[in-house]
């Protein structure tokens, strides 16, 4: 039950949506009020909430008096950064309004990508929480380009949870939860109260199409659940303009589509690999050496490797794909994809004879290497 995990939560991300705070005539200080309180309460009761709040675009949209969000990706930069001061400052009255203090943290792909910057961003979300002050995370518009930028904030509270090893992550938006269809534009749509066995064939309820102000969709929301349901930390996506809501959680009451996580928890360094990192190439595998990394935890040897692609170094993120061509995992390579080319099909005895160096019997160690065949 959804519930009983919460109540033996010690930590948890809680994630709102544009759609939530935003009112007709601008940032919806009402809702803002509403989670301030609620997530004090939560702190209040001895639980480590991180925040990760969307609404800058909508706040600088009214403070400029524009109706719709701009296509041009520097206006909308401009605008999340007029937002995001006002956005703070709302969060931070109306949290001192319950004796809490709050932080802002603006995160871009980048800074999770890199390791470094990644314990960085850890140890000081870590430090806040010690000194009970919330966390309020947004990724960071202002320099938000296709290479670094983290895509919507479902996907970014999806890292923060697994970056900080939380034990739940509750999305709210401004609907109660998953539907079979996409129940704007299909009347008859049932809400699905629990999505357990994660299949890929949910994606398909989800209309990609995001509320006015919002980014991502509930297609963005369903892949955060199985990047979190994956590495064994349960997901909840419920209505957030419900008063209460977070306690009604907690109690039981209610409601929203409960995402239940696979039984084993994945280690932190391991769902850094899995799901923060993107490959920079991929290794196609031969049936064996698929089978041995699938069900037999084994590493990967250059045996086992029959094509790469991409160009990439040492210790890069690189995906493997099976025979019939689905991606079965992730792992940190030990050879570079040029020295990969030239030792694929041999046996490990022969590394050296091709390359004049043998630093490692294994392309990827399976320290190193996360099967995601599953989620
Ligand atoms: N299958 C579905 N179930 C529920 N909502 C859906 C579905 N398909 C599309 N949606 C739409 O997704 C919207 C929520 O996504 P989004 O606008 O990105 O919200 P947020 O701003 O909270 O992140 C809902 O308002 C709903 O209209
Ligand atoms: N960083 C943006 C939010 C982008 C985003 O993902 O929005 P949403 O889909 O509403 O959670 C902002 O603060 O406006």
């Amino acid at each position: 039950m959804p519930n009983q995990r919460l109540k033996s939560a010690r930590r948890i991300v809680v994630k709102v949506g544009s759609n939530v705070l935003t009112a007709a005539d601008g940032l919806n200080l009402e809702a803002v009020e509403m989670l301030s309180a609620q997530i004090s309460t939560l702190v209040d009761h001895g639980l480590e909430v991180l925040f990760v709040s969307s609404g800058a675009m909508a706040a600088g949209l009214r403070k400029m008096g524009m109706q719709r969000r701009p296509e041009e990706v520097p206006q909308r930069q401009a605008l999340a950064a007029m937002g995001q001061s006002s956005l703070m400052k709302a969060y931070e009255t109306a949290f001192a309004r319950h004796g809490k203090k709050v932080a802002q943290i603006l995160l871009t792909g980048e800074d999770l990508n890199s390791r470094k910057r990644y314990l960085n961003a850890r140890n000081a979300l870590n430090t806040l929480l010690d000194w009970q002050v919330v966390p309020i995370i947004n990724e960071n518009d202002t320099v938000m380009v296709e290479e670094i930028k983290l895509g919507d904030n479902d996907n970014l509270s999806a890292m923060i949870t697994l970056l900080m090893d939380a034990d739940f992550l509750i999305n709210l938006t401004d609907i109660d939860g998953l539907y079979d269809k996409d129940p704007r534009r299909h009347p008859d749509a049932a809400l699905i109260p629990r999505v357990e066995n994660f299949k890929k064939s949910i994606e398909r309820f989800a209309g990609d199409i995001p509320g006015a102000l919002g980014r991502g969709g509930m297609l963005s929301k369903i892949k955060a659940a199985k990047k979190i349901t994956a590495a064994g930390v349960p997901m909840i996506i419920a209505r957030g303009t419900q008063p209460d809501i977070l306690s009604r959680l907690f109690s039981g009451e209610c409601c929203g589509t409960y995402f239940v996580p696979r039984a084993k928890r994945l280690n932190s360094r391991k769902c850094w690999i899995a799901y923060t990192l993107t490959p920079k190439g991929t290794l196609q595998l031969d049936d064996g050496a698929a089978e041995a990394v699938l069900h037999h935890g084994k590493s990967l040897l250059p045996s086992g490797i029959v094509a790469v692609e991409g160009e990439f170094g040492v210790g890069a993120p690189a995906a493997l794909a099976s025979r019939e061509g689905g991606t079965i995992g992730i792992g940190l390579v030990n050879y570079s994809a040029k020295d990969i080319r030239l030792i694929m099909g041999s046996k490990s005895g022969q590394i050296k004879e091709r390359l004049g160096t043998k630093p490692y019997d294994e392309v990827i160690h399976r320290d190193n290497l996360v099967i995601t065949e599953a989620c």
